[in-house]
């Protein structure tokens, strides 16, 4: 759609696309759009990612860019962006302009169509927000996470070589690196795979942490259940559920035992779920 088009927009960071910023982009209607104020933290769906998440367009501003402006010249700014916007949609504790001296109402004293403002959107009487969900996914509660995403918390990198032992002693694993995105907490997962631009995802298991039990190098790394995989450049990880913390083992044996028990458990809680 053309942004000429555009008639209704939601502003914010909208870092996670969660289920908060979900109820705002509900109200947009068919000539809505997306505005989002890039503040550099973003790592739940850094960069563009956030447009796996909607089928909106989204338009970027950067902060450092507007955070000088007065009320007036960012509704100024708006206006000319969208010569036929006649609504804006935020949420209960938006601010905007310099200091963030400005709020929701304000922004509705200041833009002369509908200001929309959306209540707070709680999940289990906490109320939703990308800094709790970062919380939570930093302490391996990725169930609560997923819940308040609204979908599973997923990372994608490129792949890299790994050290060559799970292939011969362990199991083989596909080794990645995820610039740009938050990483779990040290540990094993379940998880779903996605390999390079295929369709569907493959149940896997997940090891993120320092191999304290061989080289002790930071790693992710991802055992596809049940299949072979052929050789592969990029991958997308989408976690489901935290089996275990890292553990440091005394012998290659016994780190085997436990990740066939990993495997076990991940084949347990991804086998009535599919991607
Ligand atoms: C399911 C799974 C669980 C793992 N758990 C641990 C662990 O608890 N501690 C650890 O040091 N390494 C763990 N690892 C990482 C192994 O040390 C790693 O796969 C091995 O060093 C081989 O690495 P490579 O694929 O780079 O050759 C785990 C790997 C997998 C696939
Ligand atoms: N739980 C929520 N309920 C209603 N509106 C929300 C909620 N979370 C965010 N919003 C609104 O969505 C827009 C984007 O907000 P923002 O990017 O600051 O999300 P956030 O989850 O609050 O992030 P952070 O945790 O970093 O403050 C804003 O207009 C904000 O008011």
């Amino acid at each position: 759609m053309a942004l000429s088009k555009v008639d209704a927009i939601a502003i914010g960071g909208f870092d996670g696309m969660h289920a908060g910023h979900q109820k705002l982009f509900n109200e947009l209607g068919k000539n809505g759009a997306i505005v989002v104020i890039e503040t550099g933290y973003a790592n739940l769906t850094p960069g563009r990612e956030r447009e796996h998440y909607t089928h909106y367009p989204i338009l970027y501003y950067s902060l450092d860019d507007i955070r000088h402006l007065e009320g007036e010249e960012f509704v100024a700014l708006l206006k000319e962006r969208f010569p036929h916007l006649r609504k804006i949609v935020v949420g209960y504790d938006f601010h905007f302009g310099k200091n963030r001296r400005y709020s929701h109402a304000n922004l509705g004293e200041l833009f002369s169509g509908e200001v929309k403002v959306i209540d707070q959107v709680c999940i289990e009487n906490d109320s939703v927000h990308s800094h709790k969900i970062r919380s939570k996914i930093q302490i391996g509660d990725l169930s609560g996470a997923n819940r308040f995403l609204g979908h599973n918390y997923a990372i994608k990198g490129t792949v890299i070589k790994g050290q060559g032992i799970g292939k011969t002693d362990l199991v083989p694993t596909i080794n990645l690196e995820c610039p740009g995105y938050l990483l779990p907490y040290e540990g094993v997962y379940a998880a779903f795979v996605r390999l390079d631009s295929e369709e569907h995802y493959h149940p896997c298991v997940v090891f993120v942490g320092h191999r304290v039990t061989t080289d002790g190098s930071y790693a992710v790394e991802c055992h596809v259940l049940d299949e072979n995989i052929p050789s592969c450049e990029r991958a997308s990880i989408s976690f489901v559920k935290f089996l275990r913390k890292n553990q440091k083992f005394e012998s290659l044996e016994s780190l085997k035992k436990a990740i066939s028990d990993d495997i076990l458990n991940a084949r347990r809680e991804l086998i009535h779920l599919s991607l």
